[in-house]
This record gives C-alpha cells, sequence and structure tokens, in this order.
C-alpha cells in the first residue's frame, strides 16, 4: 500500500481513510481475480463471522456457492456441526437447495418456510419426493391459513434435467415469466435454478474442497478437550479451524494452537490435506507474530469493531481497525501468514480498504444478520418492516448458551464479564434482503476499486492501493443524499 501524505500519529480506521485512483491498464472490472491468497480455497475474500445469529447451514452453502466460506460458531455441540457440514457438503454446488412441502400440508406451514429462502418459494413433492408443484408467495396471499398447499399451488410444473443448459434455461424462464426450475433426475428433485441464481454462477466460481463440494469452516475456543474437538472438526470434514478468544494473545491460547496444529499435522499425514488455522483476535504486531510463530497459518485482527461488540466502551482495550490490520498484516507477511479482518465492515469499501491494508479476507458478521439466509427467526416490526435478531458471542446470552454444562454459580459469574450485546434488530435492506444481494453489491464494489487501483488481484491490490487520511467532512461528502439538502 502506498500513503498519500504523511501517516498521522494516531490509529485510523476504515472511515479515516480513503483511496485515490491510479493510472490502469485493467480495462474491465470482469478481469479481476478476487481468489485469496491466504489458503482456505475462497474464490472471493469473504468469510461469514462465527456468530450464532449468523452463521448456520444455509448461509453456509449459499454463501460458498458464491465462492465466499462461513464459519460455524464454537458454541455449538459437535454433533450439530458434523451434521452441518455434512449437509452442506451434500449440498449441490450450483442448483439451490428448495424448501418442499406436501400438498397436504396448511398453507401456514409454506408460509413459515418461505422467509428461509430467497426465491420465495416452496416446490411441492409428494411421499418419493417428486415433485408435483411449486407454492410462491403469491399464491399463498389471501388465501385461508388452513387451505392445503394442493388447492393453492401450481401444478403446471416447468422442470429441467440436470444435462440442461443454464443460459437456456434462463431465457426460458424469462419467456414464461417465471422466477424458479426445479432440476429433476429420474423423477427426483435434485435442487433449483433460478434466474438469479444462474446468473451468479455465470460470474461467481465456488468455493470447493478437494472433493468438489463446498467449503465450510468451524470454530474452536481455547477452553475444554480442545484436542478432541479439533479431531471431531477435522474428521467431519471442515476446510478451515478458527481457534478463536476475544484476547487472542494469551498463553491460553499459544497452548491451544499447539494442540490445535498437532491434531491438523496428523490428519494431513493420514489424508494429504492440509487444514488452515486461523487463530485470534489480535491487534499488534507482537500478537500476530506470536500467533504466526506458534502455527496460525492465517491472523484473525480485530478487537472491539465489531457491532454487536461492547469491548471497547467496557475496558477502553482495542484499535481502530485499519491500522490494526495494516501493522498485523506486515508482520504476519515476514513469517508466511496472512491476516483476515474481523469486524466493523458496513460498507464495500470498508471490505476494499481492508484489502489495501493487507487483509486476505474479511470476515463480516452482523451485516448478514440481517439476511433472509441467517439461523434466526423472521421477524416483523409495528411498520412491516423484517428484521432478525442478532447478538454478541461474548454477550451474557452467548455466555450462558456457552456453559450450559456447568454450575449455576459458575455460569453466574461467566455472565458477569459480558462484553457484547444480547439483542439487538437486524433489519434486512428492501433492496437487497438477501446474502447474495449483498454479496453481489460488495463484489461489484471491490472489483470496481481494483480496476481505479490498476489491479488485477488481491497481491496486486495490496501493492498498488494508494491510501490517503481524510477528515469527517471528507468522509461525509462521499455519502449519497437521498433526499435535498435543505
Ligand atoms: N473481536 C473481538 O473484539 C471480540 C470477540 N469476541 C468473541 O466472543 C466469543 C467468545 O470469546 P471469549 O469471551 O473469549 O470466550 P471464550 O469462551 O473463548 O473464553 C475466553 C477464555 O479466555 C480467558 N480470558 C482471559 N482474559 C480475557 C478477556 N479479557 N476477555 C475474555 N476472556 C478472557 C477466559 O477466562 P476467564 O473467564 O476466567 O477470565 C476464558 O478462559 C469469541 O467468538 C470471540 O471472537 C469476544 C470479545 C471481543
Ligand atoms: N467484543 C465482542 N466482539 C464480538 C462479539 N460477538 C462477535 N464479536 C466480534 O465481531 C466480529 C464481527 O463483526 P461485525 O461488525 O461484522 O458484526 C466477530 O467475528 C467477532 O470477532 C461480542 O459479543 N463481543
Ligand atoms: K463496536
Amino acid at each position: 500500500m502506498k500513503l498519500l501524505g504523511e501517516m498521522p500519529p494516531f490509529d485510523l480506521t476504515y472511515s479515516d481513510v480513503f483511496m485515490v485512483p491510479s493510472r490502469s491498464s485493467v480495462t474491465s472490472r470482469l478481469d479481476v481475480d478476487l481468489s485469496t491468497p491466504d489458503g482456505v480455497g475462497t474464490t472471493i475474500p469473504l468469510v461469514v463471522a462465527n456468530m450464532t445469529a449468523v452463521s448456520g447451514r444455509r448461509m453456509a452453502e449459499t454463501v460458498a456457492r458464491r465462492g465466499a466460506i462461513a464459519v460455524l460458531p464454537q458454541d455449538i455441540p459437535v454433533h450439530a456441526v458434523t451434521e452441518t457440514i455434512d449437509y452442506v457438503k451434500a449440498a449441490h454446488t450450483v442448483y439451490e437447495t428448495p424448501v418442499t412441502v406436501s400438498a397436504e400440508a396448511p398453507v401456514a406451514s409454506a408460509i413459515a418456510l418461505l422467509g428461509k429462502r430467497a426465491h420465495k418459494a416452496a416446490v411441492v413433492v409428494d411421499a418419493d419426493h417428486r415433485p408435483v408443484g411449486v407454492v410462491t408467495e403469491g399464491d399463498l396471499r389471501d388465501v385461508d391459513r388452513f387451505t392445503t398447499v394442493g388447492q393453492v399451488m401450481s401444478c403446471d410444473l416447468f422442470s429441467v434435467t440436470p444435462d440442461a443448459d443454464l443460459d437456456q434455461v434462463y431465457d426460458d424462464l424469462a419467456k414464461h415469466h417465471l422466477g424458479l426450475a426445479p432440476v429433476v433426475k429420474d423423477g427426483e428433485l435434485q435442487g433449483v435454478l433460478t434466474r438469479k441464481g444462474i446468473l451468479r454462477s455465470a460470474i461467481y466460481q465456488p468455493a470447493l474442497d478437494d472433493r468438489g463440494r463446498l467449503r465450510i469452516g468451524t470454530a474452536i475456543g481455547i477452553n475444554g478437550d480442545i484436542a478432541a474437538k479439533a479431531k471431531a472438526m477435522l474428521e467431519a470434514g471442515s476446510d478451515v479451524l478458527v481457534v478463536d478468544t476475544a484476547h487472542g494473545h494469551q498463553d491460553k491460547m499459544l497452548d491451544a494452537l499447539d494442540v490445535v496444529k498437532s491434531a491438523r499435522d496428523e490428519h494431513e499425514a493420514s489424508t494429504g490435506t492440509r487444514i488452515p488455522i486461523a487463530a485470534g483476535n489480535v491487534v499488534t504486531a507482537d500478537g500476530a507474530r506470536d500467533l504466526a510463530s506458534a502455527g496460525a497459518d492465517i491472523i484473525k485482527v480485530g478487537v472491539g469493531p465489531g457491532a454487536m461488540c461492547t469491548t471497547r466502551m467496557m475496558t477502553g482495550v482495542g484499535r481502530p481497525q485499519f491500522s490494526a490490520v495494516l501493522e498485523c498484516a506486515a508482520a504476519a507477511t515476514e513469517l508466511g501468514a496472512h491476516v483476515w479482518a474481523d469486524g466493523g465492515v458496513k460498507y464495500p469499501r470498508d471490505v476494499a480498504l481492508a484489502l489495501a491494508a493487507g487483509a486476505g479476507s474479511v470476515m463480516i458478521g452482523s451485516w448478514f444478520a440481517g439476511t433472509w439466509e441467517s439461523p434466526g427467526d423472521l421477524n416483523r416490526d409495528a411498520s412491516g418492516r423484517f428484521y432478525k435478531e442478532s447478538f454478541g458471542m461474548a454477550s451474557a446470552r452467548a455466555v450462558s448458551n456457552r456453559t450450559q454444562g456447568r454450575t449455576a454459580f459458575d455460569r453466574a459469574r461467566s455472565a458477569l464479564f459480558e462484553e457484547g450485546i444480547s439483542s439487538s434488530k437486524m433489519y434486512l435492506d428492501a433492496q437487497r434482503p438477501g446474502v447474495e444481494d449483498l454479496i453481489d453489491s460488495i463484489i461489484a464494489g471491490v472489483r470496481s476499486s481494483f480496476t481505479y487501483a490498476g489491479a488485477r488481484n488481491i497481491a496486486e491490490f495490496r501493492e498498488r492501493a494508494t491510501v490517503g487520511v481524510q477528515s469527517a467532512s471528507g468522509y461525509d461528502e462521499g455519502r449519497p443524499r437521498e433526499t435535498s439538502w435543505s
């Protein structure tokens, strides 16, 4: 990264900085390759944060189809992690997984399911899982909730076979004014194709493991039987192990890393596949060096920038995220490690600036909580706006979840140390309610940033990006106005 002018004597976050364009020989935004250098195998530099309100199986399969990866939180039991990994590994790499209902089900049950998919339809199947119809939001509007799905579904099924040409399917869907087509093989439902999905398949490359399955990561804390947990995650098929705690620069973390590294190396010796280890969180060069020296391939950077995080207000500890990423990335690079910039991302520009500072990938939590794909229930506020509830992983709510096996006294004592909020409303953006809509917007912004800098890939961008420091009014000038000035 080049600096425009002098670096000020204080630390900076994303809104404090801007980039200027440089002479470029990259003539199209489609010529930019966003695959990450961090060894995780993602084709876009996005990681979904290991937060219970954000990262579950629907989120994981959806983002992996577009080239990103989700990390499952440390709080869920090992058997649930294994089931989730199995689900994601079994998911199709191109077709979306539909929700299915039976024709006999009341429409109320179909309505409850539609919010779980961005394509807003359910495939109606018979007892042998053969599709017999499709029911969409429109079909379910203004009908008695006890009407059966069979009474309102559309039976005129436009289905396609797995060998169908995707461009042709797109044209056929457009011609018939249809949103989606079930993909059927030997009468059995394989998935669905939507117009948007077909378009996205042409733009993104899925993040696939060496067996051609979608990738997914898992988080491990620094307490409990870490060796057993790491082994179970590796055996279940986790593609990256994230050793994660609030204060990553502590002895217990270094001990945990030692254990996880041994489990990983053993797994590599028996399978030939080396699973990267990410560890954090830290915000100093010393912290990054210690974690890299202890075996972390990726250093997770960020103390306090998270939207659910109260650490800085509670403790005064943390560091403005742009400077933290810049310093940790420089230290990590010296030791052959990479950085994930974790937390505080609210706009596509923040992702671009994290990459300019040297991040190999960027972790996003709360922004993705407000999407169809996050695990929470879909709620509506008094004005009818959709939202999901989110909470921090160090909130009293999460701590109480995480410490379930312990004594009441122990749990109450742990909850005293909360450093996160237990409930927040994350509204779904009416224009971009799905995580793929947000990814489209982020990736469009980042591709464009790269061409402004004349960079074809992440390594070139880190080298070529020219960053300056701006005032609050400089930042404000860049914001669009949705209403007039007066
Ligand atoms: N990026 C960020 O800014 C932060 C992220 N988080 C997220 O919350 C989740 C839970 O993390 P965490 O709270 O570490 O819980 P963990 O369950 O991972 O346990 C943390 C361990 O570290 C010890 N510890 C020592 N000092 C601290 C400290 N200052 N803060 C917290 N623990 C400390 C704790 O002991 P003892 O309880 O006895 O003190 C405990 O043994 C993680 O997913 C983490 O990423 C949490 C806070 C900040
Ligand atoms: N201090 C806390 N940090 C938290 C908590 N829960 C999550 N996090 C961190 O935030 C990022 C995600 O940031 P976001 O701005 O995209 O939401 C996550 O990866 C954690 O590092 C918490 O309770 N307290
Ligand atoms: K914060």
